[in-house]
């Protein structure tokens, strides 16, 4: 039996809610062939026992200056860029995850990267201004309905999604002067979630997009860990099943 270790980036923030979702959403898609553990990642070494990546929601200004200190930094953007692990990021991990971001703190902030998007921050105000919303999410394919609640606190929005000349040119870089791995040059981003936003008090477009996916990189703006629906995490670990499968027929290949 094959263990796929999954790990939430445990700095700062939502840790042990996605635990406690990650576990509810491994027992419904257990199979003989692969079991999934789960760790807090603190370490460079715990990162390296990932073979997938969650980093929750929280402070993102606080999560890089932590990274950043405890050395994690570039192990991360090694680990999605050029490693290409299945990462996904929620609200504060989808500002971390976003090649550029905007309404940062002054002096800017550092980013992991691995989205061609531009996130704007706060979106939607201060955390009194948090909401829950219905999302119609079709990615979910036959788990689609009912819609998902999206709970949104400080919540991020993608406002930009690069073209691949302009992408290029604002890469997070990855140690000296390294790109992005083989497998995601030529992936576009694909929305997946959008929220229509009908408070005309928030201003701006009244479609925000609230969910994106860049070939191994998953982001969503809102908070599915501070539910107990388990659709998005069911939904993740089987595309992080799928990669895995993925990597073992090509190193079997080779
Ligand atoms: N709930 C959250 O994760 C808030 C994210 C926060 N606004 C940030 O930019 O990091």
């Amino acid at each position: 039996m094959t263990t796929i270790t999954i790990g939430v980036l445990a700095l700062q923030g939502g840790v042990a809610e996605h635990l406690s979702l990650l576990r509810k959403a491994a027992a419904t898609i257990a199979t003989s062939e692969f079991q999934f553990t789960f760790i807090e990642v603190r370490t460079t070494d715990q990162l390296a026992q990932c073979d997938a990546l969650i980093i929750p929601g929280g402070e993102s200004t606080t999560m890089a200056i932590v990274a950043r200190r405890l050395g994690l930094l570039d192990p991360l953007r090694q680990f999605v860029k050029i490693d290409c692990k299945p990462v996904w990021g929620t609200c504060a991990g989808l500002v971390m995850l976003a090649e550029e971001a905007s309404a940062t703190k002054q002096g800017g902030q550092e980013l992991v990267g691995g989205l061609d998007v531009r996130v704007l921050r706060n979106r939607y105000g201060t955390q009194i201004q948090s909401f829950v919303a219905d999302l119609k999410l079709p990615f979910l394919g036959g788990d689609a309905e009912p819609p998902f609640r999206g709970v949104f606190i400080r919540a991020p929005v993608v406002e930009e999604i690069m073209t691949s000349s302009s992408a290029r040119t604002s890469k997070q870089a990855v140690g000296e002067g390294q790109v992005d791995g083989e497998g995601k040059k030529s992936t576009p981003v694909e929305v997946l979630g959008v929220f229509q936003n009908t408070e005309a008090s928030t201003g701006g477009a009244d479609e925000d997009i609230v969910a994106v996916r860049q070939h191994n990189v998953f982001g969503t703006s809102f908070h599915p860990e501070l539910t107990d629906d388990v659709r998005i995490h069911v939904w993740w670990l089987k595309q992080v099943l799928d990669a895995v499968r993925h990597k073992n027929l090509v190193v079997r290949a080779v």
